[in-house]
């Protein structure tokens, strides 16, 4: 039998299993079956082509998006609205056949926007050119799914699958446990909150299918037997994703109401242009960009040349993105904006900084 195959069998029996008490390990070990299966589908195939030629593009810019959808949901017609390069666009399916990158320029950033050609369902399973466009998906900072809205929510209930099946995880963060492998002493097995869904057989049975007989598994979160899996698997990429409904000018309002209100969604349409300020509003907050402008001791701040940084960033991070040496000469620091109590206030290496502050670093 081969893969697909197996994986199909697999599949209609957890399909088939009700979902109980008596049938939890069944269950549990099905889909580690499952998700090992899949793990080998997606090693690097000997077909030619599968490299993917004229999909190798260079990360440039602050942050890279991509586009993914089936065809002729208007991803070209966006990339080309969006940046000032253009990508042809037709009615006809399949027009994009290669990566092709723009730039978006906001907020002072530039964010790398990636058109990609249409993906359809099996597309993980290598139709198409699904492993290239998926292998691209998974280098993305945040992945924008655009949807045609006249075509219902097929679309999307297909993609999702089709992008979990390789292990992309959307809008959910790393589960929280801990586990590392072990050369011997058996399973070390521990909880630090009650565990509704897995219990220390369960985990034994499912370790026993990866031929794992020794490792400390810490679970920090209630977390399902998925989730478990997903840690000894390993190669999970979890990653932001925002559903943009496009073709908007196609249905009634009510609709384009019902789907503006679904999460993670935004609704547009290219052809009218609608709403676009509003989806590269909602992209910014994914990506989790933030612009600080520096300042020299008695001059303006420099607002024409900010420097973009990730939410989070410490004011030693602006030091290393400033010059390399700079954390190690490093006084202290005058910040004014959001993130201080007083503007300015004098802070240390750790303070935390938010969107639009300005900061002066004073050298020892
Ligand atoms: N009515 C309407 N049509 C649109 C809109 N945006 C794009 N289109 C049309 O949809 C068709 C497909 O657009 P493309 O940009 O080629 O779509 P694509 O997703 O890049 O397609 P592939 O590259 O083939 O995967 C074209 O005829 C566009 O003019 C929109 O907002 N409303
Ligand atoms: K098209
Ligand atoms: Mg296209």
């Amino acid at each position: 039998m081969g893969i697909l195959e197996k994986i199909s069998e697999i599949e209609k029996e957890i399909s088939r299993t009700q979902k109980n008490k008596a049938t939890e390990y069944h269950l549990g070990l099905l889909k580690a079956k499952l998700a090992k299966y899949r793990a080998q589908l997606l090693e690097p195939s000997r077909s030619a082509g599968a490299k993917g030629e004229g999909f190798d593009v260079m990360k440039s810019g602050d942050a890279r998006v991509a586009l993914i959808g089936f065809p002729s949901v208007g991803k070209s017609t966006f990339l080309s609205l969006m940046t000032s390069t253009a990508s042809e666009a037709a009615s006809y399916e399949f027009t994009t056949l290669t990566c092709i990158p723009g730039v978006i320029e906001y907020k002072g950033a530039n964010i790398q926007l990636l058109d990609l050609p249409g993906i359809i369902e099996g597309a993980s399973q290598g139709k198409g050119r699904g492993r290239q466009v998926i292998a691209v998906a998974r280098t993305a900072d945040v992945v924008i799914m655009m949807l045609d809205a006249t075509k219902g929510d097929v679309q999307r209930v297909l993609l999702e699958k089709e992008l979990e099946s390789v292990g992309i995880r959307l809008n959910v963060s790393k589960p929280n446990i801990y586990f590392k492998p072990k050369k011997g002493g058996g399973l070390s097995y521990n909880s630090t909150v009650p565990l509704t869904q897995c219990s220390e057989k369960l985990v034994q049975l499912i370790l026993h299918e990866y031929k794992i007989f020794n490792a400390e598994v810490l679970f920090r979160e209630d977390s399902t037997p998925d989730e478990f899996i997903d840690v000894i698997v390993g190669n999970r990429v979890y990653m932001n994703c925002v559903y943009v409904y496009n073709k908007i000018d196609q249905i009634s309002m009510e609709e384009v109401d019902r789907l503006a209100r679904r999460p993670h969604s935004v609704v547009i349409s290219c052809g009218m242009k609608l709403n676009l300020d509003y989806l590269l509003e909602r992209l910014w907050e994914y990506l989790a960009l933030i612009c600080i402008y520096t300042k020299k001791r008695g001059e303006r701040p420099d607002f024409a040349d900010g420097i973009i940084m990730r939410r989070g960033a410490s004011v030693e991070h602006v030091c290393h993105a400033v010059h390399r040496t700079l954390a190690s000469q490093f006084k202290y620091a005058l910040v004014w904006g959001t993130s201080t109590k007083y503007s300015p206030q004098r802070v240390g290496l750790t303070h935390i900084m938010e969107h639009e502050d300005v900061i002066q670093i004073v050298k020892k």
